[in-house]
């Protein structure tokens, strides 16, 4: 599953050409380039395989050279050096004029080409999501970003080897561009420009032990776990009623065993996206599994620890003046409708504004100051969410719960104004946020032969909107041009995390026990 980061390429070339020395301050400015420029294009251009294009771009202006196909021969490399030009195009906020593309001036047989879009994945381009914050020249830091303890590379224990499964993946050992690092480090922006492209949808499983009922009835463990991919041994029986077990693989972007703490998720997962928050990102978390699985388990630390992550980088010197407040929303979606679990389940309206973003009318939103406010929001919501009894769960969560924080950057002018009407939230331009979403656990047909007349409701109102977010994604990693958004209620709701500049990772779970659904659920994570 690869894809892009637009605004990651934007502060990698911000930087780059930010240096003292670089020619012109400006990628797109005509005239003369000095040597430090070269140097820099040649790197560039090196970062695209096309290295021995260097000399006659750099002393030329490369818009026109591309323009005029100046000497790449093959589409192959039009197709890299457009690609090369748009993500500097996503850096042209330094002033410079933009350079815009046309349609004649690509190949057409590249542009169009799903290797092409694959690159920058179709909802990447969706520039309607790029309005409602209008901040992108307040938000290039003249100065390399700070390095914070939780980036990619600058902690001991992220180059622990036990301490993460995703680490190999985030450096982008392994596989190629799908696994590049969300974050990059000053140093990462010098030597691997091209590593700022990370995977639009990232999925990671992790196995849960069994639990005292399960082990009570001796059941086996039927889930062998290694590195990135996992074995299902199915027990199965042949005509002849021999027994015999069937092996089922399956490979991820990580598969976290079951002695892997909810830390150790996090740090894998949701760490490295933080910063880019602070670059107009908006990124969605989800835990996908059967009931009982693991999901509320897994899901319930991590907004803790991202507000904690968030609240420091608020604090940090380029941050710091800047106005920026974290905000925090909880609703869940129950039957189809949205509620308000952080104030007494108000029913709320969802709306399409004219720029196609998402509403949500009425939706309280609260200042987060300090990490025990989230704590006590998460306790708030959870006790306000509908829950019931499964035949899998005791206490299974009927609904899919929406936590949101949002980064948003307030004017003085108008926040002296709205303090009168106690609406700040409202007021603020949204910077970026993230969204951790805890799904209804699905259920198979035969595991409901239990439930009451509501419970049965329950689960084919979630089963379809569980079907719905499948669709939505698997048209999303194809890059198809129409994502069926409307499907459910909540794909509306994800709209925006799935198009603009937008990052999800996916958790699945895993039970230990070796059923129809789990090996369903394993496959359509894998596709
Ligand atoms: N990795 C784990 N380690 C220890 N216990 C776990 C783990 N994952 C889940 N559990 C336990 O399993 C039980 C079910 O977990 P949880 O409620 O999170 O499942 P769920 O997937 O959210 O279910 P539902 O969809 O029905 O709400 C809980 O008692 C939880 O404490």
């Amino acid at each position: 599953m690869g894809g892009q980061m637009q605004q990651s390429n934007a502060a990698a070339a911000a930087s780059l050409y930010d240096q003292p020395g670089a020619a012109g301050g400006s990628f797109y400015s005509a005239g003369p380039t000095s040597d430090a420029g070269d140097a820099v294009m040649a790197r560039w251009l090196q970062s695209a395989g096309l290295q021995h294009l260097a000399s006659p771009l750099a002393s030329n202006n490369m818009p026109n050279a591309l323009m005029q196909g100046y000497g790449a021969q093959s589409t192959e490399e039009k197709q890299r050096l457009f690609k090369l030009m748009r993500n500097l195009n996503f850096n042209g906020e330094s002033g410079s004029e933009p350079f815009t593309p046309t349609v004649q001036s690509v190949p057409a047989d590249g542009f169009h080409s799903p290797e092409f879009r694959g690159d920058f994945g179709a909802g990447l381009l969706d520039l309607h999501a790029m309005d409602d914050t209008e901040l992108l020249s307040e938000h290039v830091i003249p100065e390399p970003f700070e390095p914070s303890p939780f980036m990619v590379g600058s902690t001991a224990s992220f180059d622990d080897e036990n301490s993460l499964i995703g680490n190999k993946h985030l450096r982008g050992e392994g596989q190629a561009d799908a696994d590049a690092p969300a974050v990059l480090t000053a140093y990462d922006k010098e030597i691997v420009p091209r590593e700022n492209n990370v995977a639009k949808i990232r999925v990671v499983v992790r196995k849960r032990p069994l639990n005292k009922k399960e082990l009570s009835r001796r059941e086996d463990d039927v889930v062998t776990v290694y590195d990135n991919a996992l074995t299902v041994h199915e027990p199965k029986l042949k005509v002849d009623l021999t027994a015999y077990v069937e092996k089922h693989e399956f490979c991820f972007d990580a598969v976290l065993g079951e002695d892997v703490s909810n830390d150790e998720v996090y740090r894998g997962t949701v760490e490295p996206i933080i910063p880019t928050i602070f670059q107009r990102t908006k990124a969605t978390c989800f835990a996908y599994g059967q009931t009982g699985s693991g999901k509320t388990f897994t899901m319930k630390p991590l907004p803790i620890r991202a507000a904690e992550d968030l609240l420091r980088l608020l604090h940090q010197t380029v941050y710091r003046n800047q106005r920026f407040k974290l905000w925090l929303s909880y609703f869940e979606i129950y039957g189809g409708k949205l509620f308000d679990l952080l104030c007494d389940r108000k029913k709320l309206c969802m709306r399409e504004d004219g720029r196609q973003q998402v509403c949500i009318v009425g939706l309280q939103e609260f200042e987060v100051r300090d990490v025990q406010i989230v704590k006590d929001y998460i306790e708030r919501g959870n006790g306000a969410r509908s829950t019931g009894s499964t035949g899998a769960n005791e206490e299974s969560s009927r609904s899919h719960a929406i936590l949101q924080l949002v980064v948003k950057k307030h004017s003085e002018k108008k926040d002296m104004r709205q303090n009168t009407d106690g609406n700040e939230a409202k007021n603020g331009k949204v910077v970026g946020k993230i969204s951790f979403i805890d799904l209804a656990g699905s259920e198979r047909g035969a595991d409901t032969t239990d439930n009451d007349r509501q419970t049965r409701i329950e689960g084919a109102e979630i089963n379809k909107s569980l079907l719905a977010l499948k669709e939505c994604i698997r048209a999303l990693d194809n890059d198809k041009l129409h994502i069926p958004f409307r499907g459910s209620k909540l794909t509306e709701v994800l709209r925006d995390s799935f198009v603009g500049n937008s990052k999800t990772g996916k958790k699945s779970f895993k039970k230990w026990k070796c059923e129809e659904g789990s090996i369903t659920k394993l496959t359509t994570s894998s596709t």
